[in-house]
């Protein structure tokens, strides 16, 4: 239940305005068309019964703004040391893998998928351990600070339901990929026929969406080009446009997996193509990795407004590629991080944004014409009224603090140490559409 010790207001012109839920004091940290880094102190911020950002606004307005809005600045609740930085968002996690996520890193892509992946995913058709790993992940990676998940389950529309159902409980934003798979010639008992993959994607997103979670939603999931054939592949794409869906895959991950897929998609141009073909690059598109996408693949990503997730941790420990951002960037092709959970052995996007940060400098290493990527260029979200409030409220000085804090620290200064040094520990407290979900209020 949300907490509600404001009454509903009238404006001067007698229209009434939201109710306010809770107002905070103090300094909110954001990311903006302007500047990717931006540092309010002493701000009041307003959050609605809906979960919306109400108003933003200096302190010093702090008066007018209760006047305005209903609130009793007695009730207004003070950060202190604290601030409140928006949530973070995996654009790419595999739920279905968490359970042995920190091993198996031993193995090329390929082979790691026939020896841990496929093995694994198959035990989703008991709902019992889905119960169990999606819990645990749902509840670490919100813990984390992951307040929106793109997540992949399994080929099991059940059990991919159940991670759906479990987002919710917790209260993550999230979108839920029953994984699509037609051809798989190393573990066969993991794959299924063309028609079951498109009769159980569509009870999936009917069943999904019959549910009216407030937050979660399906996203069509053809797991890669090497695990689909072009049937199925035109099936998903057609999914996806008549129900206006997102779309994720994986692509360029790997050279192997490059090589693979020019041999077995021979007529088509590139492996871009082979997607593009089948109407799955659209501006709901996410394609995880493409370490070794062309110019002229970047340049139909830029063209149909598909998006890249880019998950440094996994093309390090499967020893995949490197991702060139400054590359993507140049090409104007949209760009998120992920973490690739079990590939990337961390579920945190703390470690997410570490890693991608570390690729930077290594390819400035390897040339000293990249320029390396910097912090204030992580974006996160922002803090702009009408927007949902997706928030981490971050202790730098919580007693177990995984780092120090000295006289006169700036607070540009405070972000980049949680930024490269902070954990769950700072994370006292996440709030999704405004509810707060860490601590788990069970
Ligand atoms: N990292 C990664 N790449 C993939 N390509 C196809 N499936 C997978 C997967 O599960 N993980
Ligand atoms: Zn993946």
């Amino acid at each position: 239940m949300r907490f509600l010790p404001f009454a509903a207001s009238m404006t001067s012109n007698n229209e009434t305005v939201s109710d306010i839920a809770r107002v905070y004091r103090g300094t909110f940290v954001h990311s903006t068309q302007n500047a990717a880094v931006e540092i309010l102190k002493d701000t009041v911020l307003g959050v609605d019964t809906e979960g919306r950002i109400a108003f933003i606004g200096a302190a010093a307005e702090v008066a007018k703004l209760a006047e305005t809005w209903g609130f009793r600045i007695s009730d207004v609740r003070h950060l202190g040391p604290r601030f409140f930085m928006p949530g973070l968002v995996d654009t790419h996690i595999h739920a279905s893998q968490y359970s042995y996520t920190g091993t198996a890193l031993d193995l090329p892509l390929l082979k790691w998928l026939e020896t841990y992946t496929f093995p694994t995913e198959v035990n989703y058709k008991d709902l019992d351990f889905a119960q169990d790993v999606y819990t645990k992940v749902v509840k670490r990676t919100l813990r984390n600070g992951t307040t929106t998940a793109c997540y992949f389950a399994t080929i099991y529309t059940d059990s991919s339901l159940l991670l759906g159902e479990i987002a919710d409980k917790y209260g993550q934003r999230a979108l839920v990929g029953k994984v699509c798979m037609d051809a798989n010639n190393a573990v066969p008992l993991y794959k299924e026929t063309v028609d079951h993959s498109t009769k159980e994607t569509n009870r999936f997103i009917g069943e999904l969406l019959k549910r009216k979670y407030a937050l979660v939603r399906p996203i069509v999931t053809p797991r890669f080009a090497l695990s689909c054939t072009p049937p199925l592949l035109s099936h998903l794409g057609e999914i996806a446009k008549n129900n206006d869906l997102h779309i994720q895959s994986h692509i360029s991950e790997n050279k192997e997996e490059v090589a693979l897929v020019k041999k077995q998609f021979s007529d088509s141009e590139s492996y871009a193509e082979v997607y593009h073909k089948h109407n799955l690059l659209t501006d709901k598109t996410v394609m995880a990795h493409g370490c070794y996408l062309t110019d002229s693949e970047l340049e139909l990503f830029r063209k149909t407004g598909t998006a890249i997730s880019h998950c440094p941790n996994s093309n390090i420990s499967l020893c995949s590629g490197m991702l060139d951002v400054r590359r993507v960037l140049k090409h104007k092709v949209k760009l998120g991080l992920g973490t690739d959970v079990a590939g990337g052995y961390s579920p945190s996007m703390l470690d997410a944004i570490r890693r991608a940060l570390d690729t930077s400098k290594v390819l400035n290493i390897q040339d000293a014409e990249h320029k390396t990527l910097t912090f204030e260029e992580e974006r996160t979200g922002n803090f702009q009224v009408g927007k949902d409030f997706d928030a981490l409220l971050i202790n730098p000085l919580v007693p177990d603090s995984p780092f120090d804090m000295f006289p006169n620290e700036s607070t540009k200064g405070v972000l980049e140490k949680f930024l490269n040094l902070g954990d769950d520990r700072n994370i006292e407290e996440v709030y999704v559409a405004g509810r707060k979900v860490i601590p788990f209020q069970e």
